[in-house]
């Protein structure tokens, strides 16, 4: 059994969290959610610092907790990332590694301390005392000594919250990296939605303390019945390969599974693998392909649903490419004039699209 099953209730004057949740045992799934909505709850119950919750909590078929059972915080293996790292002032970036691991036996070490070391990029600081460190390096140590605990899963608590926008964009590679490279599993808290897209293969969406929507990152966007929303409009994202620089152009095609899209060129090797993120608002519908457009991506598909979006107004169309989707916000009225219905052939015009490297 492969999966982690949560079944939680908490009751709190003001709050409740009502959650069933299986979880798949491998991947980032992000939690995402407005603030209150019970992203930290739910990480505090698996990890056990919630203790008067009830609940049953089994981790790929290990039981952490049931009616009889309460496995204590430090009974579970498990690493915890909050969103500013607590490291020993006294000792070094090594130091506060190796205090971290000094727990684990040998033969239960999943991690070694050099991959934690390599993974995040900190073998130039492990002589540094915390307080020489920057607020992005700090993290990065914070989450390697998560690692070097050799967890079975990583829970981590809107670990970029606290830094700015640079220190966000110097993490987030390395964020990338463990998802590629480890197999342990992520519950990743945040109400980014850049973050979501760019990390996250699962997503559980809370609200009030309940699950409004979940599954794999890519289908649960493309939902029409589903408003889960990344940031302001709906978007869908896609996997895919740069294929093609266009030089003359500064160009480059990324393939799908279903087409491939011309985009901004923003230096990213080709045969490297890239998300996608495609707003709603940027895809436009026609029934006979455009010969004298600006828009350069022109994609076949077919009409697979109609919803509603935020304004009356507007509506969602939602148009298998291949295997893939995409969501069209155009007018309700517009879909009168082309009629559209589902299982039509139609053509997408696709006018903007972001690269999420
Ligand atoms: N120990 C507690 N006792 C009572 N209420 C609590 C307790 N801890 C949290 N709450 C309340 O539970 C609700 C959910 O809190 P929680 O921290 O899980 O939300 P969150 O989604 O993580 O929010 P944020 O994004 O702001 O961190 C909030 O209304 C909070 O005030």
């Amino acid at each position: 059994m492969e999966t982690i099953t949560a079944r939680f209730r908490v009751d709190w004057p003001g709050f409740s969290l009502d959650l069933d949740l299986e979880l798949p045992g491998r991947g980032v799934t992000a939690i995402f959610g407005h603030s209150g909505s019970g992203k930290t709850t739910l990480l505090r119950c698996i990890a056990g610092l919630e203790r008067a919750t009830t609940g049953c909590l089994s981790f790929k078929g290990d039981i952490w907790q049931d009616e009889r059972t309460f496995l204590p915080v430090h009974q579970r293996p498990l690493g915890y990332v909050f969103q500013e790292a607590s490291l020993f002032p006294h000792l070094t970036v090594l130091g506060n590694l190796r205090y971290g691991q000094k727990r684990i036996p040998a033969a239960e070490r999943r991690v070694s301390l050099e991959q934690a070391i390599e993974l995040l990029g900190i073998g130039h600081l492990l002589e540094r005392k915390p307080d020489r460190l920057s607020g992005g390096e700090r993290q990065r140590v914070g989450i390697a000594r998560a690692l070097a605990v050799s967890p079975r899963i990583l829970l981590m608590d809107e670990p970029l919250a606290a830094l700015d926008l640079a220190r966000k964009q110097e993490i987030l590679p390395y964020l990338e990296r463990l998802h590629d490279e480890l197999e342990i599993p992520v519950l990743y808290v945040t109400h980014s939605p850049d973050e979501v897209a760019r990390l996250a293969d699962h997503l559980v969406a809370l609200e009030a303390g309940r699950v409004t929507a979940r599954g794999p990152l890519a289908e649960t966007l493309a939902r029409l019945d589903l408003p889960v929303r990344l940031g302001e409009e709906r978007a869908v994202v896609l996997e895919g390969t740069v294929a093609e620089r266009d030089e003359q152009w500064s160009l480059v095609k990324v393939s799908f599974d279903g087409g491939s899209l011309w985009t901004r060129d923003r230096g990213i090797a080709v045969g490297r693998q890239v998300r996608l993120r495609v707003p709603s608002s940027g895809v436009s519908l026609c029934r006979v392909p455009q010969q004298e457009t600006s828009i350069l991506n022109t994609l076949a598909g077919r009409v697979e649903g109609i919803g509603p979006d935020d304004h009356p107004a507007h509506a969602l169309v939602r148009v298998a490419i291949g295997h893939s989707v995409l969501l069209a916000r155009i007018t309700r009225r517009s879909v009168a004039a082309l009629a559209l219905e589902p299982g039509q052939e139609i053509w997408a015009q696709v006018k903007s699209v972001a690269v999420l490297e």
